[in-house]
């Protein structure tokens, strides 16, 4: 048994560097709450894996402070094409709404976003990351002097460290140690396939669609696009019986030929090919106490949808703020029930619906192909058919007292307009803030008037109050004032994360009181909303000791502790 290193105490552990892990340390230290990040690696895994995000966790990204740098990694997608085996369309699906005050469809490569994240991570005095360290066990003893305990070892050295703390977020992917340290199983949501992946690099542009192309076929169904110029990749799925090394470069090259017009093959460098069982399951919990899963350590989605790292963006956006309330002693830990409660059920319906696209693309005989071409174009003849579609499956939050479905617009986002102010243009997140916030379109007073401690009671949560109509206050494309509308509201309530809390008309205000105090949130005991949450009386300088073990373990990581060959398995859905 290796000697313990030391015993500090940290608000929050996150187990994870990935996109997931960084996302919600980020979230947390610009709340001011003070974070041990953890990973195997101490650099950026390089190699390329997820390649898509939507404008929702474009918006969270923005909010993590890196919208200038993720505009510069990525680019907007106009959208995706279902197509037949000689590239004809079955079925479009265009990706040009703004309504979240952000490209709808992004493409990019997934080690370029996670050096922006971890860029952003480094900027901020309350986190830090360790890299090169191995999570050993997660645990809650009843009588520690914290809810939890993380045991850690340097890769390099052997030495073990523990660290106690008020909340471990489990970020560590599919094959997550947090999630077998809490014996928690995965349900199985009945799809499982194994397909091979072609990340490839053309010096000559592409004459192809530029947004993502799903070839529907029971015979051999494929995806195909640009990530980012020069960069495509191809996704082929693989037959009962085929084995990916046994496809030769040839074999490669015939399959993606239909895209290659004029290019020469020769001229292409495959930058990564390997393959992967894509599978949909999710897990049967996702918190224990103070441990949370996040990311794909709680679900796992076939690629159809392109909303894999993007669902685990959605748990870290989701899951920050609320630790941040009640690490500060702003709410109970009812707030953090509803964690799951509105994340499960989202995901699980995502999780089916990328199922439901797989199906599509690869399901049916050589009897139903026809069937599946007039069905697929029947939707496509009436305009925004496909969108409306869309709209319709696409889920809310799961029910909770800040997601209660007492309209349309709760538990979903709220819109992202340009707002006309007096200084010109601002998109409607600036005027928000980054706590609650109120979007009345009653001239001011209607708060004090019905509920004369409300205001207060919001105020002391640094609550954001925003008066659609008042001069300088205008939702310039109307969309405010339609959910409103829709709402049949004069008031929303949205969360820090951008999600409607409620919908309110002059009759009920009072009912938000009563919300916020069912989600444990605990008003007028509120301070500052950066209010700092660390541990400097029972460890004064926690963050310093742990930069200069940073520095120790990555002296000891320098005399030769190297990457092993495969490390990308951190989705634990793929094979090289
Ligand atoms: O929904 C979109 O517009 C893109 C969906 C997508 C993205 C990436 C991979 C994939 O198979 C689908």
């Amino acid at each position: 048994m290796s000697a313990v290193n030391a015993i500090r105490r940290v608000p929050v552990v996150v187990v994870g560097a990935g996109p997931t892990g960084v996302s919600a340390a980020i979230g947390l230290a610009q709340r001011g709450i003070e974070c041990l990040v953890l990973d195997r690696w101490p650099e950026v895994y390089p190699q390329p894996r997820a390649v898509h995000f939507d404008d929702e966790v474009f918006r969270t990204l923005a909010d993590l402070g890196v919208a200038d740098r993720v505009r510069a990694i990525s680019r907007p997608a106009p959208g995706m094409q279902l197509v037949d085996t000689r590239l004809r369309i079955l079925a479009e699906f265009t990706r040009d709404r703004r309504s979240m005050g952000h490209p709808q469809a992004n493409m990019f490569d997934q080690p370029d976003l996670e050096r922006v994240l971890r860029e952003r991570l480094a900027e901020l005095d309350a986190a830090v990351f360790l890299g090169g360290v191995e999570v050993v066990e997660v645990d809650q003893p009843a009588d520690g002097p914290a809810p939890a305990r993380v045991r850690f070892r340097d890769i390099a050295s052997g030495i073990e460290s523990e660290v106690w703390t008020d909340a471990v977020l489990g970020c560590d992917g599919a094959n997550s140690l947090t999630r077998a340290g809490l014996g928690v199983e995965m349900e199985d949501l009945g799809f499982e396939q194994r397909w091979l992946v072609v990340d490839v690099r053309s010096p000559e542009p592409l004459d192809a669609y530029d947004g993502v192309q799903q070839v529907c076929d029971h015979a051999r169904a494929a995806t195909f696009m640009m990530v980012t110029p020069g960069r495509y990749r191809w996704e082929f799925r693989l037959r009962p019986g085929e084995h990916p090394d046994e496809i030769t470069d040839e074999q490669v090259v015939e399959r993606i030929r239909p895209w290659l017009g004029d290019v020469d093959a020769a001229g292409l460098t495959v930058v990564r090919r390997t393959w992967y069982t894509f599978r949909g399951a999710v897990a049967e919990r996702w918190r224990e106490g103070r441990v949370f899963l996040l990311g794909d350590a709680a679900h796992l989605t076939p690629p159809f949808i392109g909303q894999g790292m993007g669902a685990g963006i959605r748990d870290a956006a989701n899951l920050s703020w609320k630790l941040a309330l009640v690490l500060t002693g702003r709410a109970d830990d009812r707030l953090l029930d509803t964690y799951e409660a509105e994340r499960r059920p989202y995901t699980r319906r995502l999780v089916r619906i990328a199922i439901l696209i797989g199906s599509m693309m690869t399901g049916g005989n050589a009897f139903t192909i026809g069937l599946r071409r007039a069905a697929m174009r029947a939707a496509s003849i009436l305009p925004g058919a496909e969108q409306r579609a869309v709209d319709l499956v696409w889920p809310a939050l799961g029910t909770g007292p800040l997601s209660a479905r007492a309209s349309w617009a709760v538990g979903r986002p709220c819109p992202q307009p340009l707002m006309a102010t007096a200084d010109g243009p601002v998109p409607l997140d600036r005027l928000l803030g980054n706590g609650f916030a109120v979007v009345t379109r009653d001239r001011g007073g209607v708060l004090d008037a019905y509920e004369p401690g409300l205001r207060q009671h919001f105020a002391a949560l640094g609550t954001t109050v925003v008066h659609l109509g008042t001069p300088g206050t205008v939702d310039l494309d109307g969309s405010l004032t339609h959910l409103l509308d829709r709402a049949g509201a004069d008031a929303l309530l949205i969360r820090p994360d951008r999600v409607v809390a409620a919908s309110a008309d002059r009759t009920d205000f009072r009912a938000w009181r009563r919300l916020l105090a069912s989600a444990g949130i605990r008003p007028g005991t509120a301070g500052p909303h950066h209010q700092r949450c660390g541990y400097q009386e029972s460890s004064p300088d926690w963050s310093a000791a742990m930069h200069d073990q940073t520095g120790r373990l990555a002296a000891s990581r320098s005399t030769g502790a190297g990457r092993e060959a495969d490390t990308a398995n951190q989705g634990g859905n793929h094979h090289e």
